[in-house]
């Protein structure tokens, strides 16, 4: 071998280089990050009991290969609600990029874009939806309903003529987790020159609400405004996936949102099959919280879900070296997804069956 370990140049290529895997993504960012921002990122609620158990749930359950199939390689190209990807493999949505990198959720977008996977584009971004947009990536856009519906349709508006094209209402968060780190760092605000830009307008940033009023009706009314998909994310019970279908809803994420909001509910994984025995089919499923394999997809996939998501892998490779840094993270789970495939014997994700799951 000639030439240095990629790992010695400086350059953010070289640095995204040098990543091997999504969890050497983490310890490297780790080394980067602002302690207070690091926490922010990688933390949960209370005791983290959730954000262990998302992890945990892969490593509990095992992959079945079939031999001899012939399959020749994976094809891994997507459609959820009539977009093309090109993997079953989306960007989760997760707040404040720019604590991580000063191009913010520009450079998440530019990755997103070269990889040509769905950015599920965050209200809460540290830079405006047009200028997310304005990248070219495939967007969606994650909502929090806000009690103010005024406020809440000019969001929706500005999302439809960013070109966003579906949207994402989160529905776990009646009120904040408690992030215990965050309340040891006495991080309750952003710093200067970080701000919720798309809450901005009038001269102030408006505050984001958390609201226990949100209700079904919003949904309905929600339903009643836009012609765009609309997910629910943050579903974790079977009687609220029927409820979603029965409410007009298109997908589903299931997800307990990184373990950061009910601290000690099961992991998103366990969740998958109660929730597509609800649905039936009728609507696609998503699923994120901890993963970090390939195999963890291929987990997910083979257990009903049509795509995940990954919410602090892509941070991760944010605060490591910006757009580059998210493309390699992108680039390593997608040749671990193609690799686990082929080892499984199946020629694309829908090929995957059930009992290629064993616990
Ligand atoms: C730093 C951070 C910020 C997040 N911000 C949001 C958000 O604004 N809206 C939302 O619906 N989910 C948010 N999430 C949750 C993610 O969308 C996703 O559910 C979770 O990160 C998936 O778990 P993973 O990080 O283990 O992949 C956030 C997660 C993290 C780690
Ligand atoms: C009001 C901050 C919400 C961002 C978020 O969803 C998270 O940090 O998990």
């Amino acid at each position: 071998m000639t030439g240095g370990h990629p790992g010695h140049l400086a350059s953010e290529a070289g640095r995204a280089l040098a990543l091997v895997n999504l969890r050497d993504a983490e310890t490297a960012a780790r080394q980067r990050l602002d302690p207070v921002y690091y926490d922010y990122f990688a933390g949960g609620a209370q005791d983290e009991v959730t954000v262990a158990a998302n992890e945990a749930a892969y490593r509990r359950r095992s992959l079945l290969p079939r031999v001899l199939r012939g399959c020749g390689p994976p094809r891994l190209e997507t459609t959820l609600l009539g977009q093309a990807t090109s993997m079953p493999v989306l960007m989760a949505p997760t707040a404040f990029h720019r604590l991580a990198w000063p191009e913010a959720e520009v450079a998440t977008a530019r990755a997103a874009a070269a990889a040509d996977v769905v950015m599920i584009a965050a209200m809460l971004s540290t830079v405006t939806v047009e200028e997310i947009a304005a990248t070219g990536a495939a967007l969606w856009f994650q909502l929090y309903i806000q009690p103010d519906l005024a406020f809440t349709e000019s969001l929706v508006r500005r999302a439809e003529a960013a070109g966003c094209r579906a949207l994402v209402v989160t529905v776990d968060s009646p009120a904040l987790g408690r992030n215990e780190r965050g309340d040891r760092n006495d991080f309750h605000d952003l710093p200067p020159g970080v701000f919720c830009a798309n809450m901005g307008g009038a001269g102030h940033v408006r505050q984001v609400v958390l609201s226990p009023e949100i209700s079904w009706s919003h949904v309905d009314w929600l339903r009643g405004i836009t012609t765009l998909p609309i997910l629910l994310k943050g579903v974790l019970h079977p009687a609220d996936a029927r409820l979603a279908v029965e409410h007009g809803v298109d997908g589903l994420v299931v997800s307990n949102h990184g373990g950061r909001q009910l601290d000690t509910t099961p992991a998103s994984l366990d969740r998958l099959e109660p929730v597509a025995e609800a649905v039936a089919g009728r609507v696609p499923l998503l699923l994120d919280g901890g993963v970090r394999r390939g195999t963890d997809v291929a987990k997910a996939l083979a257990l009903g879900a049509a795509a995940v998501a990954i919410g602090r892998p892509v941070l991760w490779g944010l605060a490591i070296a910006g757009e580059p840094g998210v493309r390699r993270v992108l680039d390593l789970l997608r040749t671990e997804l193609a690799n686990a495939l082929t080892l499984l014997g199946v020629a694309a994700p829908g090929d995957l069956t059930r009992e290629q799951v064993v616990s």
